[in-house]
């Protein structure tokens, strides 16, 4: 039985061949920073309040003007596609049946255009910059003929991280049946029968691009090394500006000084994250960073949170610390592989009453209530470590009032 993300990574894990199921439980080296991303919420206690009517709860917010029904966007996540055939777009389509926002990423296996038009739910476009500016401006161009409403630049890929099981396993795009996993794709029939009615094993929006076609499989550090620019910087930021209309959203923001620079240059939203700990490794939890970016950003842009939740009531913290919503990857990547968009829209479902419930017992029955005094910071031993990520993050233990979501 299902009853909460835990159980649907458990169902994720008994579906998937092992080089895909531990692709996308992957984090880099040594996991220090995945493992952060749990344990950050930890930090945090509620402090709740009684005797508060909470028979109406309510959980919309709004993202850049889009009404969302549940504070959640599913984040960009490269070959989804692999975890159920159009795998992107069962997702996009299950959060619109959810009133929640998708974003699309550049690394998809479905297209910018097919993905678009299968889904009615607001879309995100996520996009890593190519070395080949021709690609990246008709990415960008693509996603807004398609009507994507923001532009997600994701700012901590200037190399792909270092996931040492995707090497060990030999995984590659597309896959291959090797020697090594001879016996584990042969234990997972089903998956291989589901996988031939997939339109392509290969990232969609690159179909004809020469490097795909020459080489038959690739490892994703391979090709996305040589793909994606490392020179990447604030300029290019301002040339983003230039040739995409809408908003600019930036993910992968997990200090200060970033976030300031970024409401400079009129960015309408960040996303605190570290990629769930899939890139640079001892990085602080993202929950962890988030007061230092909240404090930073005094109201300029809005603040997502990405990176570890699997309850709702770590949506609650993050709200109550200054996101007004968040993203989640795997909790949807699990659901996607449990069962295709019925998964999908468990996962939500198990997210957002987790939120409603915790909401009521919190005594704070709309998340336009949630403000800091919500929560405690209340584990002394992590408080007087010396080397405990939340000294970095000062701000978390004045806990100053004040609405900072409405
Ligand atoms: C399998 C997988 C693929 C991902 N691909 C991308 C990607 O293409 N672009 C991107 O910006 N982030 C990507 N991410 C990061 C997610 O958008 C998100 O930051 C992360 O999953 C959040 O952590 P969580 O999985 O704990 O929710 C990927 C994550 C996973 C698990
Ligand atoms: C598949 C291309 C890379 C996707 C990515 O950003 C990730 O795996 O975290």
């Amino acid at each position: 039985m299902i009853v909460n993300i835990e159980d649907l990574r458990h169902r994720a894990r008994r579906r998937l061949p092992k080089a895909v199921f531990d692709y996308v439980e992957g984090a880099s080296e040594d996991g220090f920073t995945a493992a952060a991303n749990r344990r950050g919420f930890d930090r945090y206690l509620f402090r709740a309040r009684s005797l508060v009517d909470v028979s109406v709860v309510d959980r919309t917010t709004t993202v850049l003007g889009e009404k969302l029904a549940t504070p959640l966007i599913l984040g960009p996540t490269g070959l989804a596609g692999l975890l159920a055939p159009r795998g992107e777009e069962l997702a996009a389509k299950a959060a619109a049946s959810r009133g929640a926002l998708f974003t699309l990423s550049t690394m998809s296996i479905g297209t910018i255009e097919e993905v678009a038009s299968a889904s009615t739910a607001p879309l995100w476009f996520q996009l890593y910059v190519w070395r080949d500016r021709g690609v990246t401006r008709s990415l960008v161009e693509r996603a807004k003929a398609a009507g994507y409403r923001a532009l997600c630049l994701t700012v901590d890929v200037p190399a792909m991280g270092n996931r040492e099981n995707d090497r060990r396993n030999g995984f590659t795009i597309p896959p291959r049946i090797t020697f090594t996993n001879l016996l584990d794709v042969f234990r997972h029939l089903g998956w291989v029968l589901r996988m031939s009615s997939s339109p392509r094993a290969t990232f969609g929006n690159f179909v004809d691009l020469p490097e795909l076609k020459r080489t038959d499989a690739v490892s994703v550090a391979q090709f996305t090394n040589a793909q994606f620019d490392p020179s990447v910087t604030w300029k290019d930021v301002e040339w983003l500006r230039t040739v995409w209309p809408g908003p600019l959203v930036l993910k992968g923001i997990s200090c200060a000084e970033d976030a300031r620079r970024a409401v400079e240059l009129g960015v309408e939203a960040l996303i605190v994250s570290n990629h769930g700990g899939r890139q640079l490794d001892f990085l602080p939890g993202a929950v962890d960073v988030l007061p230092e970016v909240v404090d930073a950003v005094e109201g300029r842009s809005e603040i997502i949170l990405d990176g570890g939740i699997r309850r709702g009531s770590d949506v609650v913290k993050a709200i109550a610390m200054g996101a007004r919503a968040c993203m989640i990857g795997r909790p949807f990547l699990y659901g996607l592989a449990a069962n295709g968009q019925a998964g999908v829209e468990l996962a939500l479902d198990i997210l957002s009453k987790e939120i409603d419930r915790t909401l009521a017992l919190l005594g704070r029955p709309r998340l336009a209530d949630l403000d800091r005094s919500a929560l405690r910071v209340d584990a002394p031993a992590l408080l007087d470590a010396p080397a405990s990520p939340l000294r970095l993050v000062e701000g978390a233990r004045r806990l100053p009032a004040g609405n900072t979501h409405g």
